[in-house]
């Protein structure tokens, strides 16, 4: 068992480390934030992820996993030091380097032995090698650095999941040895390995997470074809995906993709291509297709309501997926944002993430979906959270205005909308129970003025 630091305890650097404490090694975790070392050391969680907590405390009680904000003190006498800190985008949408940089500063100042330095933040190709110079030219004589790219493929929400059940662990080297090392690190995950140079492991991680957003983009235009030629969108990727070819993930159809990853690494590759002259058509149509689609929602319920302009929007849902706390880049900051320009009032709900959009967004929040729903005119779905799946579809009658519902995420079935009494616009299928509207509005405004 090895002596392990992890330089950032974010998402993967969290979960890194409780995870490979939890294999028996004994794992010191780095952050520069003491709010969060402070927190971490109670046992507490920064983030929200299923299973993390858990065994976070175990492995704090068994001794295995410490928290430290100094660098000096976790990485002195270490085995291997694992970097994962962010890599957020700039403005020209190419990776933001400097969080790295100033983390192998970090640990340059206090390496005093040899160590494998395993980079897990997704970084562009040619920047491991650039951190491999810099050790060598500022380690010297103390010990000797390798550094391997062991890119990352956690999923948020199911990243302790993900973390022992992977499809597979690359590992990027040009040193055998530390490679071996690497390996027998997650030796009893028993997952399957794969080896290449450092270059191609760093694109490994860009171009399968490029390839997983195309599939998102063109399956949602797919389903703005379907809703033309009235073919439905769901049954159109079941078909496609039985094709093992083609396999059934990542074909739901939606409001785009956001999140930390796909938004930023699709944005980053098409720098990464430019920077060597290549100019990569496919990935920039993949952005223009997400980009669009995210305010897919916003477009359709202003042609169906003529304007949205003094209505009651609740927004269902504010994460960028279900089981995240985590805001960064989802829809529902682009969709709020747009209805708040169009002159609407919003209101949402979210169970896990409303703290963190309360952080960036302007607009009401209420404490349930009810809440959320009262004297709505209409309903846009953002997030497929079970809470919305699970609810008795009258609910949106019982205390909407007018019970439209746009859903981005096709949470119901055409069939269950049918048997309630409700106007229900999804992705890629057909409108359900269509109401006039003249006649409803008509008799909402005899009743208010006639009690
Ligand atoms: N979030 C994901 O699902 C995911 C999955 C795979 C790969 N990645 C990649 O992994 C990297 C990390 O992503 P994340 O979402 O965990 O980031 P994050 O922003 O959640 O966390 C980064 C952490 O690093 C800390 N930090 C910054 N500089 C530091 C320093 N010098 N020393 C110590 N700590 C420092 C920050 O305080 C923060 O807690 C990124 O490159 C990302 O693209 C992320
Ligand atoms: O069929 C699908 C699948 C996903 N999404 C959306 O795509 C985004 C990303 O979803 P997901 O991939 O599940 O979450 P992330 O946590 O962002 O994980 C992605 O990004 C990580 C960071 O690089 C990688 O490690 C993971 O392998 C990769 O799946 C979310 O907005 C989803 O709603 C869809 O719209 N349709």
């Amino acid at each position: 068992m090895k002596n392990i630091a992890v330089v950032g305890t974010g998402y993967v650097g969290l979960v890194t480390g409780v995870c490979l404490a939890d294999l028996g090694h004994h794992v010191i975790c780095i952050d520069v934030d003491e709010e969060k070392v402070s927190q971490m050391r109670k046992g507490h969680s920064p983030i929200y992820e299923p299973q993390l907590e858990d065994l976070m405390k175990k492995n704090i009680e068994e001794g295995r996993l410490t928290f430290t904000t100094n660098h000096a003190w976790g990485i002195r006498n270490m085995d291997v030091i694992f970097l994962a800190v962010g890599t957020p985008q700039q403005q020209d949408g190419s990776a933001d380097l400097s969080y790295v940089q100033r983390a192998v500063n970090d640990i340059a100042q206090h390496i005093n032995r040899d160590v494998v330095v395993v980079n897990k933040s997704t970084v562009p190709v040619g920047t491991n090698e650039s951190i491999q110079q810099y050790f060598n030219q500022h380690v010297g004589e103390l010990g000797q650095v390798d550094v391997v790219s062991n890119p990352e493929f956690l999923r948020e929400g199911s990243a302790v999941y993900d973390m022992f059940h992977g499809d597979r662990i690359i590992i990027g080297a040009d040193n055998e040895d530390a490679a071996l090392l690497v390996e027998e690190l997650y030796r009893r995950l028993k997952l399957p390995v794969v080896k290449t140079d450092i270059r191609s492991a760093e694109m490994i991680k860009y171009a399968s997470n490029a390839f997983l957003a195309t599939k998102i983009s063109f399956i949602n235009e797919i389903s703005s074809i379907c809703e033309k030629v009235g073919a439905n969108i769901e049954d159109v990727a079941y078909g496609m995906g039985k094709d093992r070819r083609i396999g059934t993930q990542f074909l739901q159809a939606g409001i785009g993709y956001g999140g930390s990853c796909f938004p930023k690494d699709t944005n980053a590759l098409v720098q990464i291509a430019g920077n060597v002259e290549h100019k990569f058509d496919l990935l920039e149509s993949v952005i223009h297709v997400n980009n669009r689609q995210q305010l897919l929602l916003v477009k359709k319920a202003k042609e169906r309501l003529g304007s949205l302009h003094g209505k009651r929007v609740a927004m269902l849902g504010l994460a960028f997926k279900p089981n995240t706390d985590d805001i960064r880049e989802a829809a529902s900051v682009v969709v709020a944002n747009e209805l708040i320009q169009e002159g609407a009032y919003v209101t949402a709900y979210d169970p896990i993430a409303m703290t963190n959009a309360a952080k960036v967004l302007n607009i009401e929040f209420a404490n349930s979906v009810v809440e959320a729903l009262q004297e709505a005119d209409v309903a846009l779905i953002i997030t497929e959270w079970d809470e919305f799946k699970q609810l008795p579809l009258n609910t949106y009658s019982e205390h909407m205005r007018v019970p439209i519902v746009f859903d981005g995420r096709n949470c119901y079935t055409l069939e269950a909308v049918q048997e309630a009494y409700l106007e229900y616009h999804s992705i890629g299928r057909p409108v359900v129970g269509e109401v006039d509207l003249n006649k409803y509005l008509y008799i909402q405004n005899f009743l208010s003025e006639h009690g």
